[in-house]
């Protein structure tokens, strides 16, 4: 159907590559013509912007894409690429386009919200109107807090604040518009700042070379071998939307089995490119009849541990780079290339982390149970700073997340939102005793067949653990000792 009313938007798409649920899209459609903009944003030297997306999820960007584009020309929506600094782009854009509103949904990591206010300024002060939308989470952060405090430093109290909060129904795809006509698709390919998706180079990458496993990141690597585990878009997004009960039944039990494919929904890469929206997702959840309740719940609560890590993200000034508890920053780490090469590479001897950086290297994804264990291992056995593991898992996975990723390094590594922080220390080897007792998931990632060896029972060979994880765990005990008597304490 065609729009009467002149009026033309441009949506700036960012991580919400979806047409249904969209409030941005909906609101712009209701208003006339639209056009889609999607750009490979760099961080500017000053530190605004989103944080550069790392091999994997460029990948993923890079097909999610194609595929955002087929969907919108189906509704009669070009969208156009762009690759460099958003500040000087969308201005650029909407002047270029002659469109009277920007719309987009809102991003809460703080460096890409004093960008989006700029670009919001820049664009107001040139006469347009600029809209922003919810659309990325069920909660906006600055509208929850605690009673006489600024915001929630712990889960349970976070999720009891919000979790019977109204967050309204999903919207459907748009209607369809009149496509552009072929001389305003010319217009769009003449303006300097618009490219093709394959000249935006997200599966582009050098290998540094420099010969550590760690440093040798090749983009292609995703293309060829993750692939086949994943159908990025929005499209396929919506099917396995509609089988979402297969992840959800028997989840309080079995969500921490990390062999089972569908011990858990396996939708992270779809919520960190905003394929679907957190809001389709619970009301999803919320209407399958044959899921028992403890197990609906149990799925519910890890949405909202989502929610939570954006919460802290919005609140905190750099959660990337800055422990929660300042006390960390003193933390004595220790410099080991070696043995984060192994740990990277799935080469420490420990079974169960060698298999989750096998899957992880495999398939842009590990099991949240394993994650948890792989982490612990590398920043409490081998004292390693918890940075290096999460710029690998940065690098490496398909779902890398801006307030996930760091949030949740930050609670394993003790000095983030935990109430019990370093004193949890995983053991691998009881991790894997207790959540893979038949070896099937270290079996299938290590390619060695169940009933194989444990590790208890091998000795000697090639696969001798690299650390001694009793004396590695009093190790940890002590730093974290020293750090607690050279620090005053912290008030976080
Ligand atoms: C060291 C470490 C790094 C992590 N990095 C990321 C990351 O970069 N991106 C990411 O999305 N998640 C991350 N997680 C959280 C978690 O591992 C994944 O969200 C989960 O494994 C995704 O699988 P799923 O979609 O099958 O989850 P399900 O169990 O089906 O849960 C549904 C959704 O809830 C959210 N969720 C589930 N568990 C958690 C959790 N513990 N914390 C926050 N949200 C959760 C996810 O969005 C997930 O898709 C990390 C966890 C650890 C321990």
């Amino acid at each position: 159907m065609s729009h009467d009313r002149d009026s033309l938007t441009l949506v700036w798409f960012r991580d919400d590559l979806r047409v249904e649920d969209h409030e941005a899209l909906t609101a712009a459609c209701g208003d006339g013509q639209v056009i889609g903009l999607w750009i490979r944003e760099c961080r500017s030297d000053d530190g605004l912007g989103p944080r550069p997306l790392g091999g994997a999820a460029r990948w993923w960007a890079h097909e999610s894409l194609r595929v955002l584009e087929t969907e919108l020309a189906q509704l009669g929506i070009p969208l156009l690429f762009a690759a460099g600094s958003a500040a000087d782009i969308v201005p650029q854009a909407a002047a270029d386009l002659k469109v009277d509103a920007v719309r987009w949904s809102r991003r809460y990591a703080p460096a890409a919200r004093r960008l989006d206010a700029q670009i919001k300024t820049d664009l107001a002060d040139a006469g347009r109107a600029v809209h922003s939308h919810t659309g990325a989470l069920l909660v906006e952060p600055w509208t929850v807090s605690p009673q006489g405090g600024d915001f929630y430093k712990v889960f349970t109290p976070f999720f009891n604040a919000v979790r019977d909060r109204s967050v309204g129904d999903s919207l459907p795809a748009p209607r369809t518009q009149s496509s552009p006509t072929k001389a305003q698709r010319q217009a769009f390919a003449g303006h300097s700042w618009v490219r093709d998706l394959d000249d935006l180079g997200l599966l582009d990458g050098t290998d540094t070379g420099s010969g550590s496993f760690a440093s040798a990141r090749t983009p292609q690597w995703w293309r060829t071998t993750v692939a086949g585990h994943w159908n990025p878009g929005c499209r396929e997004a919506a099917g396995e939307l509609a089988c979402l009960s297969d992840g959800l039944d028997g989840y309080a039990d079995s969500h921490d089995v990390p062999a089972d494919p569908d011990s858990t929904s396996g939708l992270s890469p779809r919520l960190r490119f905003g394929e679907l929206s957190p809001r389709q997702l619970l009301a999803a959840a919320l209407d399958i009849p044959e899921v028992r309740d403890d197990d609906r719940q149990a799925w519910i609560r890890q949405l909202y541990w989502r929610e939570f890590s954006w919460h802290l993200t919005y609140h905190l000034p750099a959660v990337e780079s800055e422990p929660m508890r300042p006390e960390f920053a003193s933390f004595p780490y220790e410099d080991d290339p070696e043995a984060l090469d192994h740990w990277c590479s799935g080469t420490t001897g420990i079974d169960l982390v060698d298999a989750g950086m096998a899957q992880l290297w495999q398939t842009g994804w590990m099991h949240n149970r394993v994650r948890m264990a792989t982490a612990s291992f590398l920043t409490k056995n081998l004292l390693i700073h918890w940075w290096h593991g999460e710029q690998w898992f940065w690098d490496t996975l398909v779902d890398a997340d801006e307030a996930n990723n760091p949030v949740s390094w930050q609670w394993v590594a003790g000095c983030g939102a935990d109430a019990a922080p370093y004193f949890r220390i995983f053991n691998p080897e009881r991790q894997c005793e207790r959540f893979d007792p038949d070896r099937e998931y270290v079996g299938r990632w290590l390619g060695r067949g169940p009933g194989d060896l444990t590790q208890a029972e091998r000795s000697g060979g090639d696969d001798e653990p690299i650390v001694d994880l009793r004396t590695s765990r009093q190790a940890a005990l002590a730093a974290y000792d020293r750090m607690k008597n050279e620090s005053a304490g912290s008030n976080w």
